[in-house]
């Protein structure tokens, strides 16, 4: 039975105590979900039941510093005794008085608010309420008013007794496993936040073995890709060239849900102005000479997938316009077509320049700049987190290993110190060529040492006079053989640049003499 239902026959508490005609009253409270809910039944059957001009619940929060309202503003402070609860508490016992003095002796205000529309005749009694099963806790106070008769009677009303026995023992239950509720789904969030925080943790671990670097910042980015992976946020990667753009790109692609979508790229800065757009819209039949064929473009093959967009910074600005329109509604036109195509894609897009000056100078457009970098992501330069060198380093020297089919062969505590110590403009790129060239001029099985490293170009002294070398030719097929001619024509060059002196060409290759007249020998070069 609903309390609606119970509401018609509910029996008059009274000095009758609790025969079985109280029984509805009892199920009302007891059919009560929460103790807000119980305090609203409560309150309303003492005041229909007894005929109460007002009755109020208030309770205790959880810090037992507060008493709150359920429906009327502000809450009251156990320890002011400007009110009557603070007393009532405080005496464990209840405490009656007549509306009008309330009025005079007790000047809070939010007090005053409550009792303000009662007729100043009534009698007020505040009982404190508390958990009666064993626990001294205070759950809150009953307020009512009445004339002085009814106030009289509760007194002696076994009925009235009872009831407030059980609304205080109801009221403590459903305290307790509404606690009891919030704490285990509090436990259920952090757990769930546990094993969210131990699932991004692996993923992280995972990307490591693509994003090489164990520096605090090299941490810090591959947690923000793998949060921006979790999105579909329009991404901007800003940062150097060779820092990683390329490789964070694509790993957000292969950490997403989309990652079994396409993921396409294109060089904005690569393609001639005239070419870009129909490589990105595509174009239909007949759009302009020479298309003869319907062609779809980047944004319509990227489709269910990832566009990235590298050097953005050089797109012409007619185009950035149709960029942020494909962005903002998610439809596109190809050149010459005459129907809208919707394309659901998540841009990556990449630049080394800084987009703010391009703004500032109309190159760019402001709007775009902001739909773009929904999720900014700045990739460090490699001089500023040193300590990832070794590890970059040792890492493609066993890439090198592996392509060339040479046996694993590792890194001289002298070279790691050259590598170290060198500026990267070039930044990863730069460390992983002259890694990959110092290789190739090692031995086969012999570790990288710092003898096969070229000298810093702003240390090498300027051979104005040297020509050029020869381009290598594409007609080669023994790369070790290849590299080696290469190495040759270097050091002949250099010789005939500083005349013979062998001392000046290994300074300025960076090499130690030794290692110069070694290398002459292996491979039979005279001097001039
Ligand atoms: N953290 C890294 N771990 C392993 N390899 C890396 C890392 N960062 C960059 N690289 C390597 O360095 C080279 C350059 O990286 P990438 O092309 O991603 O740089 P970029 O910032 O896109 O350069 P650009 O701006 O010139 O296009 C690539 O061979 C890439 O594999």
């Amino acid at each position: 039975m609903g309390v609606e239902a119970i509401d018609q026959h509910t029996p008059q508490l009274g000095p009758e105590g609790i025969g079985l005609a109280a029984m509805p009253t009892a199920l009302a409270l007891v059919e009560c979900a929460s103790p807000a809910a119980l305090r609203e039944c409560g309150s309303r059957l003492l005041r229909d039941s007894l005929g109460l001009a007002w009755v109020e619940c208030l309770f205790v929060e959880g810090s037992g510093r507060w008493l709150g309202r359920d429906h009327g503003e502000g809450r009251l402070d156990c320890d002011d005794f400007r009110h009557p609860y603070a007393h009532a508490i405080r005496r464990g016992a209840p405490l009656t008085l007549g509306v009008a003095e309330a009025r005079t002796r007790l000047d809070h205000p939010d007090f005053q608010a409550q009792v303000a529309a009662l007729p100043g005749g009534l009698r007020l009694q505040i009982r404190p309420l508390r958990a009666l099963d064993g626990q001294r806790e205070w759950l809150g106070a009953l307020a009512l008013a009445a004339d002085d008769e009814a106030v009289e009677r509760l007194a002696d009303d076994a009925g009235f007794a009872a009831f407030e026995a059980l609304l205080c023992r109801l009221w403590a239950r459903l305290a307790r496993s509404q606690g009891e509720r919030q704490r285990s789904a509090a436990l259920r969030e952090s757990l769930a936040k546990l094993n969210d925080g131990a699932r991004r943790q692996k993923l992280a671990e995972r990307l490591a073995e693509a994003l090489l670097g164990d520096s605090a910042a090299m941490q810090r980015l591959r947690s923000q890709v793998i949060r921006a992976a979790e999105t579909n946020l329009a991404v901007l990667l800003q940062g150097q060239t060779g820092t990683g753009k390329d490789c964070v790109a694509r790993a957000i692609h292969r950490f997403s849900a989309r990652a079994e979508g396409p993921f396409m790229a294109i060089n904005c800065a690569a393609i001639p102005e005239a070419l870009l757009e129909s490589e990105l819209f595509g174009h239909a039949k007949g759009a302009f000479s020479g298309a003869d064929q319907a062609r779809e473009g980047l944004i319509g093959q990227a489709d269910g997938g990832t566009l990235f967009l590298d050097e953005i910074g050089d797109m012409p600005l007619a185009l950035q316009a149709k960029l942020l329109r494909v962005l903002e509604s998610g439809r596109y036109r190809p050149l010459g077509a005459s129907d809208e195509r919707c394309a659901d894609l998540r841009l990556v897009a990449a630049t080394h320049q800084p987009l703010r000056e391009r703004i500032r100078d109309q190159r760019f457009r402001a709007d775009l700049y902001y739909r773009l970098g929904q999720f900014p992501l700045s990739l460090p330069p490699l001089g500023e987190r040193r300590e990832d060198i070794a590890t970059l380093a040792q890492a493609f020297v066993a890439d090198f290993c592996t392509r060339e089919g040479r046996d694993e062969v590792g890194i001289t505590p002298a070279a790691l110190r050259q590598l170290r110590q060198r500026d990267y403009p070039g930044n990863v790129r730069e460390l992983k060529n002259l890694v990959d060239y110092a290789c190739a001029m090692s031995p086969p099985g012999a570790d990288l040492d710092a003898a096969a490293l070229p000298a810093e170009a702003s240390e090498t002294r300027e051979p104005a006079a040297e020509a050029p070398l020869a381009a290598p030719s594409v007609a080669v097929d023994d790369l070790r053989q290849a590299l080696r001619d290469f190495e040759a024509e270097l050091i002949r060059q250099r010789l005939r640049y500083f005349d013979g002196n062998r001392a000046l060409a290994a300074e300025s290759l960076g090499v130690p003499k030794r290692t110069l007249a070694h290398k002459c020998r292996l491979l039979e070069v005279d001097a001039p």
